[in-house]
């Protein structure tokens, strides 16, 4: 219960005294509801059908009032007021529920930010730990499951207070009555408490099935030439169809779960009017006017009751989503890169005057795990050379790059810039003066123009050009049939793997950085573009800090330094020609492989 603590916390603090202005309306609108209710009590008397003074001595304060008017206008005085109350309570109703809406949307709208921010502002272990379909679940399946269960929360806030008052005027009416309805209220809630524990137990099935439908789907979409190509489309509607089966088992399970315990209550109250009847005409010598008032009541009463029970069945089957949903809430606080207060805009790029460099770095990704991804790593990356880090799979070299960049956090040892150690202080700083092309370049569904201005929205045409120019682009985005507007990605044209990677580098070169990093960014092209791209790297040289993962060792030829990583160390470090020449070095031998590799 403490994550819905939690949330209704939240939900009081985002929608603020709006709330209890509010509740405190659902309570006037239950009142009007009773009030309505007992001015048929008047009516009755004038009708003839009832002898009030004969119900309660309470009801002495109406034969008082309606002594006061004048008999001829007794009936209209008391229909009018009828009305009146009625349409307050139904404006009041509208007033409240559109005030509910909006208190929910706010709620909702809020919670949604905060947990995409919280998720965004992780640090990058946290997305190595977690799986993106698990991510977009808890963004969307579970999140609105949340928000469900604060309204449902909200409503069961409202039954109850209309329950209360109205049991308040029962007492009025008939305390021994009530009493015994309100004693057996209790004793039904005692015996439904196991609806409530299935409802919660099946609520955690809807909450595991929607997380395997969401990643299965994604993971089979995701590599949907591997299903083609492969004929695997039978076993994943094999897969569908099981799932699928399980989870209207479920749905069908839960509303089993509803309607037996609507029906145990239904039984229970038609037991209990039974009951009722049989002991007020046998026991309580009630008057039938008496009786007829209490039954009115009851027969609004009890349907609250119903479902008040029903209300706490669906919070309870919402109740592991809450806990999901606060459990990634804690981890993402306990991953958050920055501090709640950094500012991303505050922060200017850092400016490199000598070096950027690791002093005796170890790393490894599962602490349990002896394997070290990285170990005894003394590196210096001098600024505006060009330095290539070469190996091979498995060495290291990404896992280098994502320290260099503070995504990953070494073990021992620590990054230097200028010799002052990387902490959360500088790090903003370093990101922001550093352009990273992955080795699988992401482009965003839309224009060529926004996908390189999302990373300098004032970046005008000419810049644009020029970039595009740089990484070899240029052209062939000239031929296509909107240039810079065309749409690509999903929804627009299909792009080859080497036309993505020039992209993608024309945007980083875009942002100006002092670091360039390219993670095997020249590895889709041909010949011919690599080419290109070799003579723009050179262009850049001397004027910015390059640091390159490479394959093709043929494209790092003119590195001013070369760094050779093997099984998480580093064997070898020097100029290209240098290392070239260490006979039966790891170097040579990558040399030599890829030279037999070339026809
Ligand atoms: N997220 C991860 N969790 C656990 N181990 C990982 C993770 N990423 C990489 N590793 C391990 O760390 C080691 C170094 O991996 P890394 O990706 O840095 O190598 P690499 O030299 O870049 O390889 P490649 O050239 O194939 O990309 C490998 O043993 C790899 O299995």
């Amino acid at each position: 219960m403490s994550s819905v603590w939690y949330y209704l916390n939240k939900l009081r603090s985002i929608s603020g005294k709006i709330l209890y202005i509010n509740l405190i309306g659902m309570v006037i609108i239950s009142l009007l509801e009773g009030v309505g209710i007992l001015l048929l009590i008047p009516l009755l008397e004038i009708s003839g059908l009832l002898e009030m003074n004969s119900i309660v001595e309470s009801n002495q304060l109406f034969s008082q009032f309606t002594s006061l008017l004048p008999p001829s206008m007794l009936l209209i005085i008391i229909l009018t007021g009828f009305l009146l109350i009625m349409a307050g309570q139904h404006l009041l109703h509208r007033k409240v529920s559109i005030q509910n809406v909006k208190i929910q949307e706010k709620f909702g709208r809020q919670i949604r930010i905060d947990l995409y921010k919280s998720i965004l502002h992780s640090n990058w272990s946290f997305f190595l730990r977690k799986k993106k379909s698990d991510l977009i679940n808890s963004l969307t399946t579970e999140l609105a499951r949340v928000i469900g269960g604060v309204n449902l929360v909200l409503q069961l806030t409202s039954n109850f207070i209309f329950t209360v008052i109205q049991i308040g005027l029962a007492f009025w009416l008939s305390a021994e009555m009530t009493f015994m309805v309100v004693v057996f209220g209790l004793i039904l809630s005692f015996f439904s408490k196991k609806f409530i524990i299935r409802s919660k137990k099946i609520g955690s099935q809807t909450s595991l099935n929607a997380q395997e439908y969401l990643s299965g789907v994604t993971d089979q979409f995701n590599g949907i030439k591997e299903v083609k190509s492969n004929l695997l489309e039978e076993t994943h509607l094999r897969w569908i169809q099981g799932l699928t089966a399980k989870m209207s088992d479920e749905q069908i399970n839960y509303i089993k779960l509803t309607t037996s315990s609507q029906l145990f209550y239904k039984i229970s109250s038609a037991c209990l009017i039974v009951i009722f009847l049989y002991v007020s005409l046998t026991f309580f010598t009630i008057q039938k006017e008496q009786l007829l008032l209490v039954i009115l009541i009851f027969s609004r009463l009890w349907p609250r009751f119903t479902s008040i029970q029903t209300n706490i069945e669906k919070i309870a089957s919402t109740l592991p989503a809450f806990i999901s949903i606060n459990d990634l809430h804690k981890e993402c606080v306990e991953a958050t890169e920055f501090n709640g207060e950094t500012r991303y805009d505050d922060n200017e790029p850092i400016k490199i005057v000598k070096s950027l460099s690791c002093r005796d770095i170890a790393f490894r990704y599962h602490k349990k795990n002896s394997l070290f991804a990285l170990k005894d790593i003394h590196l210096t990356f001098p600024v505006n050379k060009m330095s290539a880090i070469v190996g091979p799979s498995g060495a290291g070299k990404s896992t280098l790059i994502d320290i260099l960049m503070g995504l990953n956090r070494p073990e021992r040892g620590e990054v230097l810039i200028d010799g002052i150690p990387l902490t959360a202080n500088n790090l903003l700083s370093l990101r922001k003066s550093i352009s990273y092309v992955p080795q699988d370049p992401f482009l965003f569904n839309a224009s060529i123009r926004e996908n390189l201005q999302m990373i300098q929205p004032e970046a005008t045409d000419e810049d644009i050009w020029e970039a595009l120019q740089f990484s070899s682009a240029a052209e062939f985005v000239m031929n296509l049939p909107e240039g810079l507007d065309t749409l690509i990605g999903d929804r627009g044209i299909r792009l080859s793997g080497g036309e993505r990677q020039r992209i993608v580098l024309a945007r980083a070169i875009l942002k100006k950085p002092s670091i360039l990093i390219l993670d095997e960014a020249t590895s889709a092209l041909d010949s011919e573009n690599e080419a290109k791209i070799q003579e723009a790297i050179e262009r850049l040289k001397g004027k910015m800090t390059i640091i390159v993962i490479a394959h093709r060792l043929s494209t790092i030829r003119n590195a001013d330094q070369v760094i050779v990583l093997d099984k998480g160390r580093v064997v070898q470090a020097g100029g290209f020609n240098q290392l070239a020449n260490e006979k039966k070095s790891m170097f040579s031998n990558l040399l030599e492989k890829q030279m037999k590799a070339i026809p």
